[in-house]
């Protein structure tokens, strides 16, 4: 795997990188941040017409809703950096390209190759837009391709290494360092951080008091990053607010733990998650904007979650959540959820679309919010 962590930060630097599958060499490069001529490029390296990669999120967003998977779509010589961005995350790609030629892409669309899943599962580790520009390497321009591996100037993967990068090391966390660190809420706290394999992401486990000594359900918050939010008391989210009672929670529970996981933007990152803040500027909530930029409605995974809990030897837990997502996740992880109890922020002008949006399509249970919302002895 140690070649997909290094291809990951090429390709963030806006490099090519080459996935190998079988006996195919396939250049792979980012669509954000391309350059004007950058399609061309790739032509010229590749000897063969690049192809966009979309996953089948962009593709239900450009109207193609009974696609499975992702796809691959031709691109047309001399496509410059902007037709590139209309069709990888625009929001109105209709408006943009007309509704012939939208048509006419979704005409040659055709199915990913391990190559393409590949190389967009590489996207979403990096945290970019999961839309990459694909080449397949031509006989002809082959040796000039194993040159640039040979000399280091790139990087080769293997495809079915790099579709696998999304599950992590599973088993491998690192428990690296810890502290005692009180907080106003709960005095008696230690803060261990833990490294994912690749060294890329780090996860911060809470524990407040000594849970778990009468082999009692440990209370237990699993709090998805949300730097707007938890830092800066974001109106937008309820985070922030989430994040001091779940420590206030745990503390009157009699102690437990908070895992503070590296999940901004339920996994898209900081950088796709302004975007998305940007989209429902226009209107979108906060799942459609997700999907514009080629996203799923949650794009978090909890292994990570299980494999720090089974560090601290956490088999059975109480879980704060409004989340039922969370529970599964915990559940088949062999980790027993006990009992749930319901942790909320409050409601305000700028949180209510996002929170009902939540509520209503993706299914958290936060009936008790609107509730009290529409409760005129609460005065709201
Ligand atoms: N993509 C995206 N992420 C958002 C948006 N608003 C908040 N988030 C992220 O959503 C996540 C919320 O995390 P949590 O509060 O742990 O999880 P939750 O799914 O709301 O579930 P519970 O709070 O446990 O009920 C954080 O990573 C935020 O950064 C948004 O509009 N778009
Ligand atoms: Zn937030």
């Amino acid at each position: 795997m140690h070649q997909v962590e290094r291809a990951i930060f090429d390709l963030r630097r806006g490099l090519p990188v080459v996935v190998i599958a079988g006996d195919t060499h396939v250049l792979v490069q980012a669509t954000e941040g391309t350059a004007e001529a950058s399609v061309s490029r790739l032509a010229d390296l590749a000897g063969n017409t690049p192809s966009l990669v979309l996953s089948r999120h962009r593709l239900a967003a450009l109207g193609e809703s009974d696609t499975r998977g992702s796809a691959r779509l031709p691109l047309p010589a001399g496509t410059g950096r902007r037709r590139l961005v209309d069709l990888a995350f625009g929001l109105s790609p209709e408006l943009a390209l007309g509704r012939d030629e939208l048509a006419e892409c979704r005409r040659s669309l055709a199915p990913a190759q391990p190559a393409d899943r590949a190389a967009l599962a590489l996207m979403r580790r990096a945290l970019l837009i999961p839309a990459a520009l694909v080449a397949r390497v031509g006989e002809a321009q082959r040796p000039a391709v194993e040159a640039r591996l040979a000399e280091g100037a790139w990087l080769a993967v293997r495809a079915d290494q790099a579709e696998r990068c999304l599950e992590g090391g599973i088993g491998m966390l690192q428990q690296v360092s810890e502290a005692r660190i009180p907080l106003a809420e709960a005095f008696d706290c230690r803060f261990i951080l833990f490294r994912e394999a690749d060294g890329l992401r780090e996860h911060v486990a809470v524990v407040i008091g000594e849970p778990g000594k009468d082999n009692a359900a440990v209370p237990l918050r699993l709090h998805s990053a949300c730097l707007t939010g938890d830092l800066f008391g974001s109106l937008r989210c309820d985070c922030g607010e989430q994040l001091r009672n779940a420590v206030a929670d745990i503390q009157a529970l009699g102690g437990g733990v908070l895992l503070y996981l590296a999940q901004e933007g339920r996994g898209i990152g900081l950088a796709n998650k302004l975007r998305a803040y940007t989209l429902q500027d226009s209107g979108l909530d906060t799942l459609d904007a997700d999907q514009v930029l080629g996203f799923g409605e949650d794009e978090r995974h909890y292994g990570v979650a299980v494999d720090i809990l089974d560090a601290l030897s956490i088999r059975r837990v109480q879980l704060l959540t409004n989340n039922p997502g969370k529970m599964a996740a915990l559940t088949e992880g062999g980790i027993e959820v006990v009992e749930r109890q319901a942790l909320y922020g409050s409601l305000n002008d700028h949180n209510r679309r996002y929170l009902s949006a939540k509520s209503e399509r993706a299914g958290h249970l936060l009936d008790a919010v609107f509730e009290s919302d529409q409760d005129p002895a609460t005065g709201s």
